[in-house]
This record gives C-alpha cells, structure tokens and sequence, in this order.
C-alpha cells in the first residue's frame, strides 16, 4: 500500500465513485477517508461494487475538515460553489487539494460570476490554483496545492484544439464545436431530469446559446494562440451512460496538407501516454476508450473549404474527470504519471 493518504469528499457521486475505483487499486497511494452525507455510516464495498478488501472496509463519513485534515491530499468531488467551501480550510492546513469542479478553473472571478451565477467563493485562492490538464500544464501542476481539473467537455475540445492553436494554423472566428455526451455528466443528482424514459432513444442539444463550459475553453483557446479566438459550442445529451465525443470545424488561415498536419499532431502528442492520434483515416468511437484514460483525437482536411476537422473522443468520468484528476495527482506526488490507470 503506497504511502500518500489521499480522502475523497462527495465519494458516492459519479465521480467520487470512479475516484474511489481507480485509487482503491493504485500502488502509490492509500484511500484513508471517504466522504458521504447521504451514505454516512454504511461501509463502500455496500455501495461502491468490486472494491478490493481494505477500501470496502472503509465506511462512508460526513465530510468533517478536521477529519479530512489527516490525508496528505484531498480530492473534492463536490457540486460547484460546495468545493471551494472546503478548499479554504483545507488549503489553510497545507493540504495538497484536488477540485473536480468549477470553482479554481477561471481565473477571472468576474467570469465565474457570470457562467456560475453567485459571487466566487475564495477568489484569494485563485492565484494558487493551477488548470490541470496535464498534456498542457505538467510542469504548472507538479509544484501546485491547488488543482483544477477541467471540465469534461474543455478537455475534449482543448485536446483536439491544442496542436492546431500552438501551429497558429486557425482563423479568429468560424470554429465551430459540437459534442455529444452521456448522462453520467450531469452527476448523480435526482433534482436532474434525465429519466430513462427521457433520455433512451432519445437525443437533444441543451445548453445554447452559451454554455458555461465556453469561458474555461476560450481561457485556454486564447492563450495557447496568444490572441482572441472565437469558438461556438453546442452540447448533446445522447442516450449513454459515459462517455464524449466532440467534432469541431475550423477555418484555416495557413497552407497545410493533410499529411503534414497529421504529422504535427503526432509529434505534438509523442510523448503523451494518454493521448493517441488515430492514423489518418481512422475516426474515433466512444466504444475504443470508454473505462480508459485515454483521449483519441482525429483529423481530417476539407481542402474544398480549406478546413480542418477534428475529433476527440473521451471517457467523461475517466479523463473527463476521476482519470485524469489521478494523472494530475501522479504528477504532483511525483509518482509515475501512467500509474493506476488504463491507456
Ligand atoms: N460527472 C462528470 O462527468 C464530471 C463531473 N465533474 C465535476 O465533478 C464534481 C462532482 O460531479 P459528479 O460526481 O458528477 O456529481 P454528483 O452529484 O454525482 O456527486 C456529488 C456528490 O457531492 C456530495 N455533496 C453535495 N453537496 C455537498 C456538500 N455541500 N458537502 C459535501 N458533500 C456534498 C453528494 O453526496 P452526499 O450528498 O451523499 O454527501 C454527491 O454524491 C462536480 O463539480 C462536477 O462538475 C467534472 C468532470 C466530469
Ligand atoms: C451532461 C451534462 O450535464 N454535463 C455537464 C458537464 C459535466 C462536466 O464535466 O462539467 P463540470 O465539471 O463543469 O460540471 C454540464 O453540461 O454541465
């Protein structure tokens, strides 16, 4: 058993659960704590199904901070506005915390207000957090206390975005992005309509005209091409329980080929374990990456319309949220980056 103690709060929503899962079998670190109101007292291996021994013989807690002050680190799996509640004290004792929600993504406070809709909790702790995708911060998140995970749909869109922007190959406006989602990205939340009755053979955009996933894109958007970049976005709920898959048309500005813009893809993500570029040709499925970590992302070239078409395709709760958040939590314990979970 590895020698970090690390504590989950809100372990028995979507992605706490999954959290549990992928750290309750991680050779680096010890779950020593998990936390659950509604779940207080009833031990995981009742609620969490194929736990190993020592994790199923955790019981679920109330989220008490002197309590979670005995892990190293904390990962918070809370609804926005509730995690940062528990950052502050956390983040006071010197713990190492890891937000699985909104509330550290932006660094505008002004902008959380906007998208969130109530003033932002702890805006003195913003300068102290870093955005926590690891293909674009690594360095940035080995040395932070305070980690952002990104949202599920930021990461699939940033991810085939990346190589393009850092190129400088895209137009300022005319990129359009849709993405398709399972219902596991609305949380485990009975006040959220998404009954089966609703929701099989059934599909439908939600979220327009801007959802609030568009300011945590357009952050990194704009900073990766150092300039102003305009970017449409339409989510889809489609009738699955995990899993994204984003297309997103971009007008270029530049001459690049098809092959040549492959190449750069490839070469952009060679040393990323977690992320493959699909062989030109090849189009992603949810189907090849759901349960993994791994993020695939495609092109294609529309030479007619001198555009570029790329695909990602993700687990939401894998490296949409619970994977990539223990990727985040390898780099800054220092521990092997693919450890304890599956490309
Ligand atoms: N689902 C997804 O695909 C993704 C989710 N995220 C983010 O991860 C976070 C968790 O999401 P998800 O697991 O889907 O949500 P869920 O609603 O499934 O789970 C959240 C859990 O938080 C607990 N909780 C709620 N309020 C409080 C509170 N005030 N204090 C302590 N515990 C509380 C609840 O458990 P209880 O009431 O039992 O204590 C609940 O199980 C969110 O911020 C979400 O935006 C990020 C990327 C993807
Ligand atoms: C299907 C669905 O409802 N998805 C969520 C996104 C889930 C996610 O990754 O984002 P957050 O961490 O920002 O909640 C939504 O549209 O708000």
């Amino acid at each position: 058993m590895g020698s970090y103690r690390v504590a989950v709060v809100g372990a028995a929503g979507y992605a706490g659960e999954e959290l549990v899962q992928l750290l309750s079998r991680h050779p680096g670190v010890a779950l020593s704590l998990l936390t659950s109101r509604t779940r207080r007292g009833e031990r995981a291996d009742k609620v969490i199904s194929g736990l190993p021994d020592a994790a199923g013989r955790l019981i679920f807690e109330e989220p008490e901070i002197s309590r979670l002050c005995e892990a190293d680190l904390v990962f918070l799996a809370l609804p926005h506005g509730a995690a940062a509640e528990y950052a502050i004290p956390l983040r006071e004792a010197g713990k190492i915390v890891v937000d699985l929600s909104a509330d550290f993504r932006l660094r505008n406070p002004r902008q959380y207000e906007v998208d969130y809709g109530w003033s932002h909790p702890a805006p003195t702790l913003l300068s102290q957090a870093v955005y926590a995708l690891p293909e674009l911060h690594r360095q940035q998140i080995r040395q932070a206390d305070l980690l952002a995970m990104p949202g599920c749909y930021p990461t699939s869109i940033l991810l085939a975005l990346y190589p393009a922007l850092a190129a400088d190959w895209l137009r300022e406006e005319g990129i359009v992005a849709s993405s398709l989602s399972g219902t596991s990205g609305a949380g485990r939340r009975p006040e959220v309509p998404l009954l089966f009755s609703e929701m099989s053979e059934n599909a439908r955009p939600y979220g327009v005209p801007r959802h609030r996933h568009v300011a945590e894109m357009e952050q990194e958007i704009d900073r990766l091409a150092g300039r102003k970049v305009d970017l449409a976005f339409v989510p889809h709920l489609i009738p699955l329980a995990r899993g994204i898959l984003s297309t997103i048309v971009c007008p270029l500005r530049a001459d690049i080929g098809p092959e040549e813009a492959h190449e750069h893809y490839r070469s952009s993500y060679r040393a990323d374990a977690f992320v493959r570029v699909l062989p030109l040709g090849e189009l992603p499925a949810l189907r090849h990456v759901v349960r993994t970590n791994r993020a695939e992302v495609a092109l294609e070239y529309d030479g007619a319309h001198r555009r570029l078409l790329l695909f990602c395709a993700i687990d939401n709760l894998g490296k949409g949220a619970a994977g990539q958040a223990v990727q985040a939590m390898n780099l800054r314990l220092g521990l092997p980056e693919e450890e304890g979970l599956l490309r």
